[in-house]
């Protein structure tokens, strides 16, 4: 039963069977199975259900606060560092040191938390792996269970994968990568599981679950003593740093463990958080293990938070790129600011896969993507992302080229001359230009994307990068700018107003994914459902927040029976 945009209570049944057994105020309404049940056992949920009910006020006002913000910069106002906080950005204090399991990160694959692709990234020779639950995850009750039970099978060693069609057995290497949990981002629920009659909170379901049922492992196997780790995705503003760090103060008092045991990296992919990134790692130094550019949803924040600004339009998704003025200083105040704290300046994902019918399509990917990380390395960045395990070997080589065996650049390079980066040069204007394909590339790619995420895949390759829903976002809001402002495509000499050609482009662009993907697949595929959520949510009149929130209620399957026991 889907839940189209109402998270729809369904009446108990009055015959209680296969019934998950629960804390009083929590109700699960996604599908019961004996599987999930060893994850959604009553004192983990009990540990959930203590987290939302101690911090939802607090994630509450962060959210409000956000509104505000977006308030003021539709009403013209630019973001920019804090008055009130500058005696924390001049002032002189450190994280806490770098636990020595993670010292070494050069190079970190991230994914899904699917089970096949848990153990490749374990196993790829990469420093670290990021298990995803954000940008890479379609967040269904099936996807989010599973990825549970298979980042607790990893953490226990035991996880295997049979692929019965190709007749062979995944299993994890003696040697495999440190694991890194991305949770969800703050803003979005999780309407399977209600607690005090709202649905929960998304990233403390998945921080919660994992936490309880992986800590005592991980720290023994992987962590040193320290752990488990995270990924933090998404945040505004040092206030949400603040919840994240009574949140991880709550879990190691639950578990008896140290204060400091989790570390964790945040990532600054919004716009205003590159102001606040002092401020993030204060209010995080007893539990930090650096920053991380997350270049994507960074581009994506910069339309959104400029939406009320018709003088600061996106040329083609393709040309804004890391060596555009304001994503470069991005990139070095990041390192200053994580090397002057003494923690990781993480880079980020170059959306290039290996292409395995071209060759010469391939390696000119791979020297894309060999560029990219050279000039991370050089800039200072401790390591960086790669999204295939087929780029982990030209990755590695090239931060070794520059670091040699030294675990990461923290003491050596500081970039102190990234001291006087001003709040123009991170807002500088991007240069290019607009283009018919651009557009046209946009529509198929958002809908393409859409469409696989609604069937279940967050993460897909689509002429040959990497799409995910950071990426999407990208093309989503920059169609929205375009039609929003009327822009005229200024990059083909052909001069047209995105407003006069967008429904032709769709139909046109519909046509071709029917015939790249074939008539059956397009036909059993959600391409149209996808068509109509993407196209509304470019032609609105005021900025959808995130792609996914309007999409999310297409994914919630709340079960017909009752599958809590209490309720
Ligand atoms: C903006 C951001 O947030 S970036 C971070 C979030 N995004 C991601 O993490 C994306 C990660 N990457 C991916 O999901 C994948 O690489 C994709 C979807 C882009 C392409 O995947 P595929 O189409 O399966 O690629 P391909 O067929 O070349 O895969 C070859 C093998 O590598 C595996 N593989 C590919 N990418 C990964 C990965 N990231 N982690 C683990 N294994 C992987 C495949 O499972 C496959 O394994 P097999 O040979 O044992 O069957
Ligand atoms: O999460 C990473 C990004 O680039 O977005
Ligand atoms: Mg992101």
């Amino acid at each position: 039963m889907i839940g189209l945009g109402s998270y729809g209570y369904t009446a108990p049944s009055s015959k209680k069977i296969n019934a998950y057994d629960v804390p009083q105020g929590v109700d699960i309404r996604g599908r019961f199975d004996e599987e999930f049940a060893k994850i959604l056992t009553k004192d983990a949920l009990q540990f959930v259900a203590d987290l939302q009910r101690e911090f939802r006020n607090h994630i509450k006002y962060a959210m409000e606060c956000r509104k505000e913000a977006k308030r003021r910069y539709n009403e013209g106002a630019l973001p920019g560092f804090d008055p009130a906080t500058r005696y924390i950005r001049e002032g002189k204090w450190t994280c806490a040191p770098v636990p020595p399991a993670v010292a070494d990160r050069r190079v970190e694959i991230t994914g899904p938390v699917e089970r096949k692709m848990i153990i490749n990234a374990l196993n790829s020779g990469a420093k670290v792996f990021m298990a995803d639950f954000e940008d890479a995850l379609s967040p269904s009750w099936e996807n989010l269970m599973r990825g549970q039970i298979n980042l607790k099978d990893a953490v226990e060693g035991t996880i295997t994968f049979n692929d019965k069609a190709r007749n062979r057995v995944y299993k994890l290497n003696n040697e495999i990568a440190r694991l890194f949990v991305r949770p969800r981002g703050w803003h979005l629920p999780e309407a399977h599981i209600f607690i005090d009659g709202e649905p929960a909170t998304g990233c403390l379901v998945d921080f919660g679950l994992y936490f309880y049922h992986n800590y005592a492992n991980f720290r023994n196997t992987q962590g040193q003593g320290f752990g488990p780790f995270f990924y933090l995705p998404k945040m505004e503003n040092s206030r949400e740093a603040k919840i994240w760090n009574s949140v991880f103060d709550k879990a190691e008092k639950m578990a008896g463990i140290e204060k400091g045991s989790i570390r964790a990296t945040v990532l600054i992919e919004t716009l205003p958080a590159v102001f606040q990134m002092d401020e993030i790692l204060y209010e995080l130094r007893d539990h930090s293990v650096g920053l991380n550019c997350g270049r994507w949803d960074y581009i994506f924040s910069y339309v959104k938070t400029f939406q009320g600004h018709p003088d600061r339009l996106l040329p083609d998704r393709g040309q804004v790129g890391m060596t555009q003025h304001f994503m470069r200083s991005y990139s070095d105040l990041l390192i200053r600011t994580c090397h002057r704290r003494g923690v990781h300046a993480m880079g980020g994902m170059a959306a290039q896969i290996p292409i395995r019918d071209d060759p010469t399509a391939n390696e000119a990917a791979f020297e894309l993507v060999r560029k990219d990380k050279q000039r991370e390395v050089k800039a200072g960045h401790d390591g960086t992302w790669a999204a295939h395990p087929g780029l982990i070997k030209t990755c590695m080589e090239v931060f070794t080229n520059t670091m040699g065996n030294s675990p990461n650049q923290i003491e050596t390079v500081k970039r102190d001359d990234a001291s006087n980066l001003t709040e123009d040069d991170l807002l500088q204007r991007p240069r290019g230009v607009r283009t018919m394909e651009g557009l046209r590339l946009n529509t198929r790619v958002g809908i393409q994307y859409l469409a696989a995420w609604l069937t279940g895949s967050g993460s897909v390759p689509l002429y040959n990068l990497m799409e995910d829903a950071a990426t999407a976002e990208i093309s989503r809001v920059q169609i929205w700018q375009w039609l929003k402002y009327g822009v005229e495509l200024d990059g083909d000499g052909l001069g047209v107003r995105v407003n006069h050609v967008f429904g032709r482009v769709v139909e046109e662009e519909m046509a071709r994914i029917e015939r790249e993907v074939g008539k059956e697949k397009f036909k059993k595929g959600m391409y149209k459902e996808a068509c109509k959520i993407f196209t509304r949510q470019c032609t609105a009149s005021t900025l959808d927040e995130f792609l996914t929130l309007d999409a999310y209620n297409y994914i919630v399957i709340h079960h017909p029976k009752d599958v809590s026991s209490k309720l």
